[in-house]
C-alpha cells in the first residue's frame, strides 16, 4: 500500500504539488491523467523518494519514505529516456539500475527483461543510437527487471507505435493478472481506461477523482 498524506512541494518558489492525499492499494492499477506540467511526474518521483515533500508524508507499505533508504528500492520504475544514460548500452543501463537496489546483479534476468520488451539483448550500441520507441522500451524493461510487487510507469506510450501500443496493453494486462500494484501516467485517457482500475486527474498540482 502506498499513501500520500497532505503532500505539498515547492520548487523555485512555486507550489507544484498542493495538499495531495491519495492511497494506492496492493494489486490496484491506478492511472494519473493530466496536462503537461500538471505534476504527474513529480508525484511519481515523490513516491519513489527522489523528490522530498516540502510538507506532508509518503508511506510505502507503512514505512515513511527516506526513513531507512534515500529512495524506495522496492519499486520498479520507468521514468522515460531522460532517466537513462545515452552513452551506455541498454544492458549497461539496466545493470546500473540493478546496482542501486538490494538485488544481486543477474545478467540472465536483464537479458530476459530486454527480450520481454522485444529488444535484442545482444545489441551493444549506446542507446543514443536507438529510436525514441526503442529507448522507451529500455525504460519499460527498467521497471520490470527486479519483478517488484509495485511498478511505476511515466508516460509509457511515449514514442510507441500502434503495434507497440497493443504490446503495452498486453503487458499491463499480464502485470494486472499477477496482482502487481501499478501506477501509470498518461495524457491518453482511453489508454488509461483500458489498463487501469481507477483514474485520478492531476491539475496544477492538485489531485481529484476522475469524472465518470
Ligand atoms: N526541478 C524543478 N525545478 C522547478 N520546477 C520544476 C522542477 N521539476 C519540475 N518542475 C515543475 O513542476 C511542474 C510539474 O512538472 P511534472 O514534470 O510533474 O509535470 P507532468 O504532469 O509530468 O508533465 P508532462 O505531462 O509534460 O510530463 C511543472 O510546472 C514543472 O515546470
Amino acid at each position: 500500500m502506498i499513501e500520500l498524506k497532505d503532500v505539498s512541494k515547492t520548487l523555485s518558489h512555486r507550489e507544484i504539488l498542493r495538499h495531495v492525499s491519495l492511497e494506492i492499494k496492493d494489486g490496484e492499477s491506478l492511472g494519473l491523467n493530466g496536462p503537461n506540467g500538471s505534476g504527474k511526474t513529480i508525484i511519481l518521483k515523490t513516491i519513489l523518494g527522489f523528490v522530498r515533500p516540502s510538507s506532508g508524508e509518503v508511506l510505502v507499505n507503512g514505512v515513511p519514505n527516506r526513513a531507512k533508504t534515500l529512495f524506495a528500492t522496492a519499486i520498479g520504475f520507468s521514468l522515460g529516456e531522460e532517466a537513462l544514460l545515452p552513452n551506455f548500452s541498454a544492458t549497461k543501463n539496466l545493470e546500473l539500475i540493478v546496482l542501486t537496489t538490494d538485488h544481486e546483479l543477474n545478467r540472465q534476468v536483464i537479458r530476459e527483461a530486454l527480450i520481454r520488451v522485444e529488444l535484442n539483448p545482444d545489441d551493444r550500441r549506446p542507446i543514443k543510437f536507438f529510436s525514441l520507441g526503442m529507448k522507451q522500451r529500455v525504460s519499460l524493461a527498467a521497471a520490470l527487471i527486479n519483478n517488484e510487487p509495485t511498478m511505476i510507469f511515466d508516460e509509457p506510450t511515449n514514442g510507441i507505435d500502434k503495434k507497440g501500443q497493443l504490446f503495452l496493453r498486453e503487458l499491463f494486462s499480464e502485470l494486472w493478472g499477477q496482482h502487481k500494484t501499478l501506477i501509470i501516467t498518461s495524457h491518453d485517457e482511453t489508454f488509461l481506461n483500458d489498463v487501469t482500475d481507477r483514474i485520478l486527474e492531476v491539475s496544477a498540482g492538485e489531485v481529484t477523482a476522475s469524472e465518470e
